[in-house]
C-alpha cells in the first residue's frame, strides 16, 4: 500500500475500528501485551520490528498481529510521519492520538522507590482538568493522594510550620481564632514570587513527607496504583516519589476562560496566575503521558480509558 503518511491510512480506515499511534521508541510496549489489538502498520524501515512483536506476542499467548506495510512517498510526507510519531503534543489530530499513550518511558533508575503500589503523579496548570482526571481514574480503581488538601493540613495552629510561617508573614495572616487564613497568605504569595518562594520551602518538605505516608498507607491497604494529584509536582522535585508523570493540558485561552468563570476573576489576574506556573511546554517535556481537557467531558473519559487500559501492561512485578 502507498499512502503519503500514517495519517492518510487512518483516514481510510473504516470507523468503528480502533486505531492507536505508538511512538517508535514504545512499540514494544502495548503492541506486545494489548490482547485487543488486531493489526500493525508499520513503514518498510519499521517493518523487522513487527516480526519481533509477533515473535514476543506468541511468546506470551497472544495472537499475531496482521502487519501491513504502507510505504511513504516523498520526502515531506516522511518529515510528516516523523512529526506524528515525536513525542511532542499539537492539536493537530494526528496528535491527539498520541494523548493518553506513553509518550516517553519512564526512568526509574535514579528513583528510589518500591516497584509496588506503582504512583503516579498527575500535573498540570490551574484549571488544566486535574481533579476531573483524578476523579476518573478514581473511577477505575485507583487511590487518589489530594496534595492541596494535604498542604492545607499543613497550617495546623500550633505545629512547628505554623510558627515558622507567622514568624515570617506576620500575624495579619491569621485569623481571630489564631489560625491561618490561607486566602490571606494567597493574596501575598500569589503576587510576590520570593514570598511563595520562601513560603514553598517551608511547606513543601511537610508536603513531600505527608503524600510518603500517604503511599505507605495505600500500599497497607494493598492499592495497586495510587496518583498523586500535584499542582506543583515539578517544581517540588516530587518526581522521585514517582513511578510516571502525567500532565493535563490546556491551551492559554481555554484555561483563562475556566479559571475566570470558576474563580470569579478577572482576565488580566486569571493570565497573571497562569503565567505564574510553568507553561504546558515545559510539562508536557517532563511528561511520560499527557491528557488534553480542552474537549468535551466524554472525551476525556476516553483518554482517562485509555491511558489506564495501557498502564496495566506496564505495571511492576510486586517484589
Ligand atoms: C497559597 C495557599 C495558602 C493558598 O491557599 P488556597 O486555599 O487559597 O488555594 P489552594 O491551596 O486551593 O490552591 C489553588 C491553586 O493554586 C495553585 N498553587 C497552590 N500552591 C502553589 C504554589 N506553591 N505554586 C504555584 N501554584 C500554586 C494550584 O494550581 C492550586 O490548585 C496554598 O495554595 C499553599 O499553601 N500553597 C503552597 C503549598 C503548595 O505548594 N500547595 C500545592 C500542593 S500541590
Ligand atoms: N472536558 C473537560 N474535562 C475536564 N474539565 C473540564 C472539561 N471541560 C470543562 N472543564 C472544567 O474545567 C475546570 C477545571 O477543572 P478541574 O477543577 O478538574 O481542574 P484542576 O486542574 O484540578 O484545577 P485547579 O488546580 O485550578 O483547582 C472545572 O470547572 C471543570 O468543570
Amino acid at each position: 500500500m502507498r499512502m503519503n503518511s500514517v495519517r492518510d491510512f487512518i483516514e481510510d480506515v473504516k470507523p468503528g475500528i480502533k486505531v492507536e499511534l505508538v511512538p517508535l521508541q514504545d512499540m514494544y510496549g502495548p503492541t506486545i501485551t494489548d490482547a485487543t489489538m488486531d493489526c500493525l502498520v508499520v513503514t518498510k524501515e519499521t517493518s523487522k520490528g513487527a516480526t519481533m512483536i509477533n515473535t514476543e506476542r506468541s511468546k506470551r499467548g497472544l495472537p499475531p498481529l496482521e502487519v501491513r506495510v504502507i510505504d511513504l512517498l516523498d520526502e515531506e510526507a516522511n518529515t510528516d510521519y516523523q512529526g506524528l510519531l515525536e513525542p511532542k503534543i499539537s492539536s493537530s489530530n494526528e496528535r491527539k492520538l498520541l494523548l493518553g499513550t506513553l509518550i516517553k518511558e519512564p526512568d526509574f533508575s535514579t528513583k528510589p522507590i518500591a516497584n509496588w503500589p506503582y504512583c503516579i503523579g498527575l500535573t498540570g496548570g490551574i484549571a488544566s482538568g486535574k481533579s476531573s482526571v483524578c476523579k476518573r481514574l478514581q473511577n477505575l480503581g485507583a487511590a487518589v493522594v489530594d496534595c492541596d488538601k494535604l498542604g492545607h493540613q499543613v497550617y495546623i495552629k500550633d505545629t512547628p510550620v505554623y510558627h515558622q510561617i507567622v514568624e515570617y508573614f506576620g500575624k495579619e495572616i491569621l485569623a481571630s481564632n489564631g489560625e491561618i487564613q490561607r486566602s490571606s497568605l494567597g493574596k501575598i504569595v500569589f503576587s510576590d514570587k520570593s514570598k511563595l518562594h520562601q513560603l514553598n520551602s517551608m511547606v513543601w518538605p511537610a508536603i513531600g513527607a505527608a503524600v510518603k505516608e500517604e503511599i505507605a498507607k495505600f500500599a497497607k491497604e494493598g492499592k495497586d496504583i495510587v496518583v498523586i494529584e500535584a499542582a506543583v509536582l515539578l517544581e517540588a522535585k516530587w518526581t522521585h516519589m514517582v513511578h510516571e508523570t502525567w500532565v493535563a493540558i490546556i491551551p492559554k485561552n481555554e484555561a483563562v476562560k475556566r479559571i475566570m468563570e470558576r474563580n470569579k476573576m478577572s482576565k488580566e489576574d486569571a493570565e497573571a496566575r497562569i503565567d505564574s506556573q510553568l507553561s504546558n511546554k515545559e510539562r508536557v517535556e517532563a511528561a511520560n503521558v499527557v491528557l488534553c481537557t480542552q474537549w468535551d467531558y466524554e472525551i476525556t473519559q476516553q483518554q482517562v480509558e485509555k491511558a489506564w487500559k495501557l498502564l496495566q501492561g506496564r505495571l511492576l512485578p510486586k517484589e
